[in-house]
């Protein structure tokens, strides 16, 4: 009589392991075969060389390395198909809620590997050598991590560890084995945000990326250098006009426009991307990305691919007030309710009368809904919590507002993997991660904001059809310009209002690159 198969049997009753094998494998076959003739020559020799790495089965870390709209979520999706349509394992992960929503079947870093919040040198995964978890890793194939730039090294290495302890292994020449010996990829562009250090020099911040990290050695640098996104769907007389753009925006991300500079330079920025010579600039810009907002705003895939991003909230909030000013209909009032968490309700350490409930409601932090939250129907939010990755509802996505009840607000998905699902959002009891704020305090708020306006970083990671920048201040920030004027999908989807400290209109703007992450690369 044959034994029965006890590690089938365990795979079956691991819901994680079950849904990962759960894709319908035909249709895989017909998505990566769709894809895979597509690949550019470059596309093709990284997803081959990744193959082999998994083939092998000896491991490997790689960073595929390409500036945005070179078709690195298009590799991913490739690869994806190709190996879940053999029955194997894939995990995609990104560092930020809005990227995970791009890849198939894709969560964030966080949440899949139960990455600890108050990252460390020594954080390890809360993930138990038995759990369901460990399994799910131990039967994986490959994992794919999208916008690793933008997350602190200790997180990588933090999955290290906790990857050898699960999966202790050794190569055959008895040297370290990164990730238990699993395939990691990496992918992201290291011209665009940087992990955010609180008050951090450019050292600082620069040295928390995973360039700097123990496992970057190890990692091979795979590069796509073709501008994909800008050429989709262009004329072949365009290619000229498209091809000084991409090497315009290659040269602000790397920090070589502006003369000679230590990485913070004053650029020019063309004309015809130019808002100038208006009586009400800030109008025009704001007509540019939403023209006839009042017929349109009640169809949801108007808002689907427009923006106007800024470097700061207090812009993005006047550009809120302002938009949401215009929209008809009544406005609805939440106010939050805000409290010191009980942790910190010690008297002879701390004196919570300090701390009264309006001085709590006067904090506006990144992150965190505001304590007033004024709505319409029919304004686009955006969600600040990952609320239901499995429908699309993280950290980025967009919604339209459908309903304003008192205890829930109903939305409609306007972004990402989910759009057109409608779903009831609650008040949530959100308590922020800024670590300039000496104290723990919780909000109940619903866990959204007003997006008309939307800061760069949350940019990151969109292809949109309309971005109009406003720079009432420069950005600050490493990669923060080039973020914000890469994200169309032409050069004429793009105009940028700048003001200097007079708050008059000019063509002049900082651009902050650090440019010693690239060091490594
Ligand atoms: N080989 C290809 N054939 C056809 N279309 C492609 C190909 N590669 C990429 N694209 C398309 O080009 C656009 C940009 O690609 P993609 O979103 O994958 O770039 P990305 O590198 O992930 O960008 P970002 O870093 O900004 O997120 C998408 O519309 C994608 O479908």
């Amino acid at each position: 009589m044959p034994f029965p198969d006890f590690d089938a049997a365990e795979s079956a009753n691991n819901v994680l392991i079950s849904e990962e094998r759960s894709y319908d494998k035909d249709n895989l076959i017909v998505e990566f075969q769709q894809h895979f003739v597509k690949l550019t020559d470059e596309q093709r020799s990284i997803f081959n060389e990744i193959i082999s790495a998994v083939e092998a089965g000896n491991g490997g870390v790689f960073f595929v390395y390409g500036y945005g709209g070179t078709g690195k979520t298009f590799l991913w999706n490739t690869l994806s198909a190709a190996i879940r349509s053999k029955g194997q394992i894939v995990l995609n992960v990104a560092s930020s809620g809005i990227a995970s929503l791009l890849l198939p079947g894709g969560r964030t870093a966080h949440s899949r590997f139960r990455i600890p919040l108050n990252i460390t040198e020594d954080s390890i995964c809360s993930i138990k050598a038995n759990s369901d978890a460990a399994n799910l890793l131990r039967e994986t194939s490959l994992i794919i991590w999208d916008e690793a730039p933008l997350m602190n090294k200790y997180c990588f290495q933090a999955l290290d560890r906790t990857l050898n302890d699960i999966l202790p292994t050794q190569s055959a020449s008895g040297s370290k084995s990164y990730f238990g010996g699993k395939v990691v990829v990496f992918g992201g562009d290291f011209r665009q945000c940087l992990p955010v250090i609180q008050g951090g020099t450019p050292e600082e911040i620069v040295s928390s990326s995973l360039s700097s990290s123990t496992i970057w050695d190890d990692c091979k640098v795979l590069k796509l250098t073709k501008n994909m996104r800008l050429t989709q769907g262009s004329l072949p007389s365009d290619a000229e006009s498209i091809r000084e753009f991409s090497e315009w925006l290659l040269q602000l991300g790397e920090g070589r426009l502006g003369g000679p500079n230590d990485g913070r330079a004053v650029i020019t920025i063309p004309d015809d991307i130019l808002i100038q010579d208006s009586a009400d600039p800030l109008q025009d810009l704001i007509d540019f990305a939403y023209p006839s907002i009042l017929q349109n705003f009640n169809d949801p895939t108007y808002w689907k691919e427009r923006a106007v991003p800024a470097p700061t909230n207090e812009v993005v909030h006047d550009i809120n007030d302002r938009l949401l000013s215009i929209i008809p209909g009544e406005e609805k009032e939440y106010f939050s309710s805000d409290s010191l968490c009980q942790t910190e309700r010690v008297e002879d350490v701390f004196n919570p009368n300090m701390y009264s409930p309006d001085f709590l409601n006067g904090l506006e932090l990144s992150g965190l809904p505001p304590h007033r939250l004024v709505l319409k129907v029919g304004a686009p939010v955006i969600l600040l919590r990952n609320f239901d990755q499995k429908n699309g509802l993280c950290n980025g996505t967009r919604l339209q507002i459908v309903s304003l009840g008192k205890h829930v607000i109903e939305a409609e998905v306007i972004s990402g993997s989910n759009i057109g699902f409608r779903t009831f959002l609650p008040r949530l009891s959100i308590s922020p991660t800024d670590k300039s704020i000496p104290f723990k305090f919780q909000r109940r708020q619903f866990p959204i904001s007003l997006c008309f306006g939307m800061t760069i970083n949350k940019s990151q990671g969109q292809s949109l059809s309309k971005v109009a920048l406003y720079l009432k201040n420069p950005c600050f920030s490493h990669g923060q310009l080039y973020v914000a004027l890469s994200r169309v999908k032409s050069r004429s989807g793009l105009k940028v209002l700048i003001l200097d400290e007079d708050g008059k209109v000019t063509n002049k703007t900082v651009n902050v690159v650090f440019k010693s992450v690239f060091s490594n690369l």
